[in-house]
This record gives C-alpha cells, sequence and structure tokens, in this order.
C-alpha cells in the first residue's frame, strides 16, 4: 500500500535521508525506530506529504505522492484524509475556537450529513474523556490534555493509516492504556499503523515489524514480530 523507492531527501545541503527502500501493506503495524538525527521525523514528514523526496520514488495505494500530484485538490484532500498524522507538538494542529469545533473540523471538510459529523465529534470526545473540556480554547489546555485532542482530531476523520510519533509522550497513564488498547483495535480494523517510538515495550505490544533506521539514514529491517 506505501511503497518508498531508493527515496532520498535534502535539507539544503544536509541530507537527511539517504536510499530509503520501505514496503507496508495494508493492515501491518509498523514500528519505527532509530537514533537521534538518523532522519525519523523527516521520513514521517514525507509520508504524510508535507515534504516531497528530493529523489526516488514515492507511491501510495499505487499513485505517486510529489508536489505536482498534491496540487490537485480533490487527490490531495483523499490523500489527505487517508493518512492520519498526530503531530509530535499539538500546538502545530490546533487552531479552532473550541475543542468541539477542532473535532469536528476534519468530518466537516469531508462533506458528511450534519448528524454523522455530530455523532463522529461525540464518539471520539468519549473516547478520550474530552466532554468536559468541550467548550474551552484548544490553546489553553494542559500538554496532555492537547495531545488528547489533536488524536481525537485526528481519529474523527476514521483514516486509513495512523502516524504517529512517541504516541505515549506526555500522556497519564490511564490515557496512556486506553490508547493503546485503542491502537490495538484500530489494527484489529484491518487498518495501517505507522508508529516513531524509542519505548521497547510498546513496540513489542503494537508491531508486527520493527524497523530500524540507522545512522547514515537507510533502513535495515532488523526483526519482525507475531
Ligand atoms: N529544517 C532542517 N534543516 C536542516 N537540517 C535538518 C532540518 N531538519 C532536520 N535536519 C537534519 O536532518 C537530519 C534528520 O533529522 P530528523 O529530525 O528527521 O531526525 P530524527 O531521527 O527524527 O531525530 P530525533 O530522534 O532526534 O527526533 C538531522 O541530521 C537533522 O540535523
Amino acid at each position: 500500500m506505501i511503497e518508498l523507492e531508493n527515496v532520498c531527501y535534502a535539507y539544503g545541503k544536509e541530507i537527511a535521508l539517504r536510499n530509503v527502500n520501505l514496503k507496508v501493506s495494508k493492515g501491518e503495524s509498523l514500528v519505527i525506530k532509530g537514533p537521534n538525527g538518523c532522519g525519523k521525523s523527516t521520513l514521517i514528514k514525507l509520508l504524510n506529504g508535507i515534504i516531497f523526496p528530493t529523489m526516488g520514488k514515492y507511491t501510495y495505494k499505487g499513485h505517486e505522492i510529489n508536489e505536482k500530484s498534491l496540487k490537485d485538490n480533490k487527490f490531495a484532500k483523499w490523500f489527505h484524509q487517508q493518512m492520519g498524522y498526530v503531530f509530535q507538538n499539538a500546538d502545530n494542529q490546533l487552531f479552532c475556537a473550541s475543542v468541539e469545533e477542532e473535532i469536528a473540523f476534519g468530518p466537516s471538510q469531508m462533506g458528511l450529513s450534519q448528524e454523522e459529523v455530530i455523532q463522529r465529534t461525540k464518539d471520539c470526545m468519549n473516547l478520550f474523556g474530552l466532554e468536559k473540556l468541550s467548550k474551552r480554547p484548544p490553546y489553553h489546555l494542559s500538554g496532555g490534555e492537547k495531545r488528547k485532542v489533536s488524536l481525537a482530531c485526528i481519529l474523527s476523520m476514521n483514516p486509513e493509516v495512523l502516524v504517529l510519533d512517541e504516541p505515549l509522550a506526555g500522556l497519564d497513564e490511564k490515557t496512556q492504556a486506553m490508547l493503546i488498547s485503542f491502537l490495538k483495535s484500530f489494527h484489529n480494523a484491518g487498518k495501517t499503523l505507522i508508529i516513531i517510538t524509542h519505548n521497547n515495550e510498546l513496540a513489542n505490544e503494537l508491531a508486527d515489524r520493527i524497523v530500524i533506521m540507522k545512522e547514515s539514514h537507510d533502513f535495515n529491517t532488523e526483526f519482525s514480530l507475531k
């Protein structure tokens, strides 16, 4: 479903990814690990169509993802709905006046009926216990609360692929347990997960396959689980 062929990415003269070859199948749960600075965040930005390969090719469900293809608004909308990305820093993602509006924003952009938008918003607020915060402005929430809101926003769009960067960071134990159980059911429903984490426990619990990025920014599929 996701394929990177000899992908390189450079920030100016700084090469962040070199010859990355990676295939992710539909329904797979992939964990990506690697040392600081090896290119994990760059890879995630690339998978989400925020940046594009300097060289090489990225295809999603057979469609090449590049600057040109994402200039087509209809295609870009479809792609961004398919690929749910939860930013590591929630402040980059939250901009509405209330938590409720923030969560409803994605579904309302998808052309769903008003009833469906309301239902999805309620379900996602309920999943993360956000009902009491529904009228609060997201930028006045605590770090952990913001993270819950940004996760709820992405899940309300019912993405095909969920891409998470250190998903447990900043969450209390109860919310961590809830999120792990949610991610398991997301995976069991046949959806695809791509998770960057240094947390071995989380990796072992969720991964079908763990991929280690080396300092040279190449991939080395070290071992497969399950
Ligand atoms: N905006 C930028 N301009 C120039 N170089 C950058 C930029 N962003 C990242 N880099 C460089 O690209 C390389 C990969 O960075 P990236 O943030 O993808 O690594 P990472 O594996 O996510 O690191 P960490 O685990 O520390 O978050 C690093 O050498 C970094 O210095």
